[in-house]
């Protein structure tokens, strides 16, 4: 059965504007986002430092409340309305931010994506253990499960939340720079799951500041600038040499390599 519209929207974002501070002294960090995440997409959103890019992560994940405007999950669902658990049902994130893992060790971190679909407080299943350990192992650290995660390092942590976000049941991934500690082979492992799980029907929006891994791995991109959305389209048009030049203040020329386009500063 073709799922209809309704079904096929994972998320909408209706005018999100957000301040931080209050009153007079408020300074505006987005204005008037509008964005629609379908099932199948990739998404990857760029723009330079500074410009709202995690504000606008954290807005769309319900940890943050906007100023104004809503988020709206399946079936048209307040987000910010929502208990976490409901949310976590939907999406799942991967934070910029090294999260507080106080004294688990790698895979009990892994294990609490499942926490969403399980009763509060019981032991995870052999079953969990086993999708939770094969979700490692895809991103080359099942060898870390009895580690404890306050130790690993910022690449090993990395790829234990990715492995997490694997384990999730949520169609829709949350990703704020997922690949920033990343070396080229842990960068390639990690994007091509993303890749798998939007080609299962699974979206997600991930954060990048690699041009030519946006360009390879996400079919579309929106480019934020200065708290508003630039541009948004598919990433062979999107990633156009004059509005990257314009929006990062350099000036970029793209390079195709077989199908791979690079960018290199003139
Ligand atoms: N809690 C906060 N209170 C006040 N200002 C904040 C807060 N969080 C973020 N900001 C400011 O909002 C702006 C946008 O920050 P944000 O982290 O969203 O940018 P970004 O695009 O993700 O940047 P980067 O590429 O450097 O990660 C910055 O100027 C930042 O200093």
């Amino acid at each position: 059965m073709a799922l209809d519209e309704a079904d096929m929207t994972l998320m909408q974002a209706v005018e999100i504007t957000h301040g931080f501070g209050a009153g007079e002294g408020q300074r505006r960090v987005l204005s008037d986002i509008s964005l629609k995440i379908e099932a199948g997409e990739s998404v990857a959103l760029i723009g330079p430092n500074g410009v709202g890019k995690t504000t606008l992560m954290r807005i769309l994940a319900g940890l943050l409340k906007p100023t104004s405007g809503r988020v709206e999950l399946r079936g048209g669902e307040d987000l910010h309305a929502m208990s976490r658990r409901e949310v976590a049902r939907q999406l799942t994130v991967v934070p910029q931010a090294r999260p507080q893992v106080f004294d688990f060790s790698a895979l009990d971190l892994v294990l609490m994506g499942f926490h969403a679909r399980t009763a509060r407080f019981s032991l995870p299943s052999a079953a969990h253990q086993e999708q939770a350990l094969a979700a490692m192992a895809e991103l080359d650290v099942a060898d870390l499960a009895d580690r404890p995660a306050s130790v690993l390092s910022g690449g090993e942590l990395q790829r234990v939340l990715m492995a997490r976000t694997m384990t999730s049941e949520a169609a829709l991934w949350l990703l704020d720079e997922p690949t920033a500690n990343l070396d080229i082979r842990h960068q390639i492992a990690l994007l091509e799951q993303v890749t798998a799980h939007c080609a299962r029907g699974g979206a997600a929006l991930g954060v990048l500041h690699d041009l030519a891994l946006a360009h390879r791995y996400f079919e579309r991109v929106i480019i934020l600038d200065d708290g508003k959305i630039r541009a948004d389209g598919p990433s062979n048009s999107t990633l156009d040499d004059a509005l990257l030049s314009q929006v990062f203040q350099v000036d970029l020329h793209s390079v195709d390599v077989g199908e791979r386009r690079v960018w290199v500063v003139k």
